[in-house]
């Protein structure tokens, strides 16, 4: 996909991850809609950003995922300020063992309607130009044992298997959207600075863990492979990437089914 005019909306956009991809589609001359739950922090890089790119360039947009109403309204919000939508990208995420049905809404269920979002918003079938969903899962989302986050393992595998299905050619037929998944494994952002509260009493494997896997992937090392992603002209969908300071960024290949 050329950047150039394109138009995004972006889930968990205030900071971290989802702030790094807005800022490096800006800069590709792309129009982003910034969606995050927290007001003043999404408001600044909303500021920031617009600052930067120019305030038609961008807009930031208060709402949690989590409720259908708001994730809805959002949609319908960025799709009519700036004339539809080519690229949807479902990226807000936390790490939450101890409010475990948080953990799922925000991270499976809430992708889950973003998915739906966006084909509804972007299909040929409906008068949309087509476009691409990329899916912000987690390398936990292709491994079978991570003792200390059952749940976020479970919701990211979650995530695989529905870009997977809606990335199989049978939708992308349809709707002319492509759906990948975006997989990296641990990243120099906040999310992974986890508590008791947060996690239970396993909470001190995940900085262990990442200290077994030789650190934490730079930030800068998740937008390549995000924009590599993006920016393919090749029409694959239903891909799985993975981002590992081990195999720096490559696909898991899937016999065929
Ligand atoms: N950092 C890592 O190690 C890592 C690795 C693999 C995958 N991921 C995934 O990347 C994505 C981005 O995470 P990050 O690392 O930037 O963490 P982060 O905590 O810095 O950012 C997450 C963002 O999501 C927002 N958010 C959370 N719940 C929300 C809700 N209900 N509605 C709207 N926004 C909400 C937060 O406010 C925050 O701005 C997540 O899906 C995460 O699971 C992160
Ligand atoms: C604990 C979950 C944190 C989630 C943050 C983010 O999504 C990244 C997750 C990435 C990978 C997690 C891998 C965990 C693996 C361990 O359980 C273990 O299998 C790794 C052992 C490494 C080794 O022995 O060398």
């Amino acid at each position: 996909m050329v950047l150039q005019g394109k138009v995004a909306l972006i889930t968990g956009a205030a900071q971290g991850l989802g702030k790094a991809f807005s800022q490096a589609l800006l800069r590709r001359g792309a129009r982003v809609v910034l969606l995050d739950m927290k007001h003043v922090e999404g408001q600044q890089t909303g500021q920031e950003m617009a600052d930067k790119f120019g305030p038609e360039n961008s807009t930031f947009i208060q709402c949690d995922v989590t409720a259908k109403e708001q994730l809805d309204s959002a949609f319908n919000k960025a799709s009519s300020q700036f004339g539809g939508l080519d690229l949807v990208v479902n990226n807000a995420g936390i790490l939450d063992e101890v409010q475990w049905e948080r953990c799922l809404a925000v991270n499976l269920e809430a992708v889950i309607r973003g998915t739906y979002n966006g084909l509804n918003h972007m299909s040929t079938q409906n008068g949309g130009r087509g476009g691409h969903i990329i899916n912000v899962a987690s390398i936990a989302g292709l491994l079978s044992s991570i003792p200390a986050a059952p749940v976020y393992t479970t919701s990211k595998h979650g995530v695989v298997a529905l870009s997977r299905c809606m990335g199989h050619a049978m939708h992308y037929k349809r709707h002319g959207v492509r759906v990948n998944a975006l997989c990296p494994s641990f990243t120099d952002t906040d999310i992974i600075h986890v508590t008791e509260d947060s996690m239970g009493k396993d909470f001190w494997m995940v900085p262990k863990t990442v200290q077994k896997l030789g650190g934490l992937l730079p930030v800068s090392t998740v937008v390549e492979g995000f924009l590599q992603l993006v920016e393919d002209d090749t029409q694959l969908t239903g891909a799985v990437m993975r981002v590992t300071l081990a195999k720096g960024i490559d696909y898991k290949q899937y016999r065929e089914e």
